[in-house]
């Protein structure tokens, strides 16, 4: 017997960012899109902890107790008195290193699926729990949909998404550290201001109007992340020339994310984006997609 989660990345359509904290992180006004690239973890009985991965970048993903799913499905067992004896296998389609919090699909899929074989039966609130332990962004990738993210975006508010979004992101030639980037956003800003969520930008995704949401998407770690890799300008100036609606960098980068009209507008931009010579690959994808789900 196996059970099989599938679990979405996400851009931040906004991300304010406040000066650090005495703990090292920032408070965050986070809002969360979930989009349609998934990676699938699946948990089968195993004599004791394993994890294998799959996919285009399955060299660069650590198959340790480091991997953020094995640290899930470890801190359930902790939790619940009984050994971590599993298989977690990861097919992995989100860009490693890339912002679109891969690892923390991973947690939030090995978590859901450890809970499902073990027959745990943790409530929401634990499991949500136990999310926020192992990283800021894995309780989002738990709930999916849209969410505002407060704290060091690990307390939720869930937002309600009036149609759906198109995309195209843009896959670098190699990854960011997100620690790094926060850095180099305390070194460019050292007077940032308490983070606050944008009303505009909250009715634009309530509406579901793109070209409301592409006049106010922000992320305050671009200048950042931009500052660590110059070469996502010549990213973000392809996708904007190709017709995308607005471009950004997505979380700490180093994909790109291009807001797009319609599914149309999407193979073109990610056609010219390909052609550009700016990035490794271009990927379309829809917004807003479901949290972790068993298949
Ligand atoms: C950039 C984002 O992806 C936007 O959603 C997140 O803020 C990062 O979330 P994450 O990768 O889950 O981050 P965590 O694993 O919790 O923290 C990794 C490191 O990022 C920095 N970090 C993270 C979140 C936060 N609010 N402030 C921070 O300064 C800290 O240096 C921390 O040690
Ligand atoms: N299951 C996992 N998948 C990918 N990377 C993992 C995993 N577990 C641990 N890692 C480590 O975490 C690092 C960051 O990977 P990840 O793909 O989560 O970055 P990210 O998408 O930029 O994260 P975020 O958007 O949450 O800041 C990798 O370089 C890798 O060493």
């Amino acid at each position: 017997m196996s059970v099989t989660v599938r679990v979405p990345a996400k851009v931040n359509v906004q991300l304010a960012v406040g000066p650090a904290r005495p703990d090292g992180f920032h408070d965050l006004a986070n809002v969360f899109l979930a989009v349609g690239l998934y990676d699938e973890v699946t948990a089968a009985p195993a004599d004791e902890l394993r994890v294998t991965c799959a996919g285009p970048d399955a060299a660069q993903v650590p198959l340790d107790r480091t991997n953020l799913a094995a640290r899930a499905a470890l801190a359930l067992a902790e939790r619940h008195g009984r050994p971590a004896d599993v298989h977690l296998h990861i097919a992995k389609d989100i860009p490693v290193a890339g912002g679109m919090a891969g690892g923390s699909a991973d947690a939030a899929g090995a978590l859901l699926a450890c809970d499902a074989l073990w027959g745990t039966g943790a409530s929401r609130a634990e499991l949500l729990d136990i999310c926020a332990e192992l990283g800021s962004d894995v309780p989002f990738s738990l709930v999916g949909g849209a969410a505002l993210g407060t704290g060091r975006g690990e307390r939720l508010q869930e937002l309600a998404v009036g149609g759906d979004f198109h995309w195209v992101f843009a896959v670098a030639d190699g990854g960011l550290s997100t620690p790094a980037v926060y850095r180099e956003f305390d070194r460019l800003t050292p007077d940032a201001p308490a983070p606050e969520a944008s009303p505009a930008l909250l009715e634009a995704l309530r509406t579901g109007d793109a070209a409301a949401l592409a006049a106010t998407l922000s992320n305050d770690l671009q200048a950042a992340a931009l500052s660590l890799f110059p070469a996502l300008a010549d990213t973000l100036k392809a996708g904007t020339e190709a017709g995308a609606l607005a471009a950004l960098v997505s979380g700490s980068g180093p994909t790109t994310a291009f807001l797009v009209k319609d599914a149309d507008a999407a193979e073109r931009v990610a056609a010219a984006l390909r052609a550009s010579g700016t990035c490794r690959t271009a990927r379309p994808a829809t917004s807003p997609a479901p949290g972790a789900g068993v298949l």
